[in-house]
């Protein structure tokens, strides 16, 4: 049983350890068993997770055995019902016992989940998982972003893919993991991809911060920012774990060399990229990752700390020029689970109608089984709208609140949602807000933006929306020939008045004292 518990404890990293599930099960000191028997089991958990958090959660198990906490709860899951040798302990052990009472009902959740997702057969199901990407859809490649604070992309491939061979990503995307090919981005630069599954987690490049793990959506907001030194600061506000601030770290110093000849160029020695995390446990892993990435002295870290309550009247802040958003979402457009990132049942409590999940004794007609289905995706769907509700007011505010700085002059907002409740739909509204239409804030036309991102063709929803936005929202799909995870962002700019200019020249014009300044009117939002 001991197993279980070490699986469990490895899951919950209660202690939020950084690094990949192999890497934190191999340092762990605290396990009875085998790393190589722990981790095989902590990984297959893993995989399963989304399908085994709604297996659990449906069939209410946790409401009534509550000596079972979600980790514990899915790891024993797995074995009883996807092990093909069942539980590996006795069975009179009474966590054995407890988890073998609800088999039956555990069973035809799975099977409920497994149909739902429009599988016929279980390993139908598991091949989905395995090539972590959404039901019928195209594998997902291993996209990692050459670190340039560290190695250039040439010099990487040299060192340690030179064996490895350039191909289309169409080609990538049909390899097996151990083939040795890689694709070169045309729209990041310094972006490669390997195949789906393709393991980089032990390679010295890895280890040394060379390249970072980082999907090709999730390249597109820092990209899109531009950062450069002219810009003032640069501020991350929702930081951790750290992707998109070393990619801002890494195109700000790329900028560096080709300004140094300006008379005004700031001091580019100092941490110019400000980043902000709230969580106390990720800005450890942020702390972690800008050090392998050789970003820790380009970054000013504020975590844990609140991006909201920093006051943009405050003097600290007038020099910040751009800000990067990227708050928390719904995250409906992950395809895959990073190594170790485990979807856990939610406990009871929080579970909508969980009292209607708990085991009920008898049997069902095929009707009431059909009409229980119904209710169920019906208080699911009610469920992710009020969710949907709650997530866009904060990203609005948030948005409104980087709206706010003074100095600020373009703003990047993302989300790996593709909902448009938390998309378009913010951007909308961040428009026509106070601090938006104060501000003069406007999107960052589809022909402003940086050639990479001007040449992405899936643009904004355009439900409805005003073309000038749609065009300027920028859209990745999961599970197409692009390779990208569902992912939104979108570029705010405003053009600041020269208040000195201004004045000049309405004086020159003999204008100043004879108009009055009534603010902006609500036509120029
Ligand atoms: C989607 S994740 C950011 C991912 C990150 N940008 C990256 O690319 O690695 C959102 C993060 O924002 C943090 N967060 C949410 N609200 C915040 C706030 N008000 N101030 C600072 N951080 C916040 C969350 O704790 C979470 O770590």
């Amino acid at each position: 049983m001991s197993l279980y518990y070490d699986c469990a404890t490895l899951l919950a990293n209660e202690d939020h350890t950084g690094g990949s599930l192999k890497s934190r099960v191999y340092s762990a000191k605290n396990i009875k068993n085998t790393p190589a028997h722990v981790y095989a089991l902590a990984s297959a958990v893993t995989k399963w997770s989304p399908v085994l958090a709604e297996v659990i959660e449906a069939s209410g198990l946790l409401a009534v055995e509550r000596k079972l906490t979600p980790a514990l709860a899915l790891a024993l899951t797995h074995d009883l019902l996807l092990r093909p040798r069942g539980l590996s302990c006795p069975s009179t052990h009474p966590l054995a016992r407890a988890i073998t009472a609800h088999r039956t009902r555990l069973s035809a959740e799975l099977t409920r989940v497994r149909l739902r997702r429009r599988h016929a057969t279980l390993p139908s199901l598991a091949a989905a998982l395995d090539a972590h990407a959404p039901d019928g859809s195209l594998p997902h490649p291993r996209w990692m972003r050459v670190n340039t604070l560290t190695t250039t992309p040439k010099e990487l491939l040299n060192r340690a893919f030179n064996n490895y061979t350039e191909t289309t990503l169409a080609d990538v995307l049909s390899a097996k993991p151990t083939d040795c090919v890689y694709y070169r981005d045309t729209h990041v630069p310094d972006l490669l991809a390997l195949p789906p599954g393709a393991d980089v987690s032990k390679t010295s490049v890895y280890r040394g911060g060379n390249v970072i793990l980082q999907d090709k959506a999730s390249c597109f907001p820092a990209l899109l920012l531009d950062p450069r030194p002219e810009d003032g600061r640069v501020v991350d506000a929702c930081a951790a774990p750290g992707n998109k601030t070393t990619h801002l770290a890494a195109l700000y110093a790329s900028h560096t060399s080709d300004s140094t000849t300006a008379s005004d160029t700031p001091d580019t020695t100092a941490s110019r990229i400000v980043a902000f995390e709230r969580d106390a446990g990720r800005s450890k892993i942020l702390a972690k990752m800008l050090k392998t990435a050789k970003a820790d002295e380009r970054v000013d870290v504020r975590a844990p700390a609140d991006f909201l309550a920093a006051d943009p009247g405050d003097e600290e802040w007038d020099d910040v020029g751009a800000i990067l958003l990227d708050p928390s979402c719904s995250g409906s457009g992950i395809v895959g689970r990073e190594d170790g990132a485990c979807v856990f049942p939610r406990a009871p409590a929080d579970v909508k109608g969980a009292a209607k999940g708990a085991p009920k004794k008898g049997k069902m007609g095929k009707v009431a089984k059909e009409e229980r289905v119904k209710e169920d995706v019906g208080a699911e769907e009610a469920a992710l709208k009020e969710r949907l509700t709650a997530l866009s007011a904060f990203q609005l505010h948030m948005v409104e609140h980087a709206m706010r700085f003074p100095a600020c002059r373009r703003i990047t907002y993302s989300t790996c949602s593709i909902h448009g409740a938390e998309n378009e739909a913010v951007v909308i509204r961040s428009l026509i807000s106070d601090a938006g239409r104060e501000g003069r804030w406007r999107v960052l036309r589809r022909e402003e933006q940086v050639e990479g991102m001007k040449a992405w063709g899936v643009r904004g929803d355009r439900g409805g929306w005003v073309h000038e936005v749609a065009e300027a929202c920028i859209r990745c799909e999961a599970g197409t020939a692009e390779g990208t995870m569902g992912f939104f962002v979108c570029g705010f700019v405003r053009d600041l008045p020269d208040w000195n200019e201004q004045v000049e020249e309405e004086a020159e014009e003999g204008r100043v004292d004879e108009e009055e300044w009534t603010g902006f009117s609500d036509d120029e939002g």
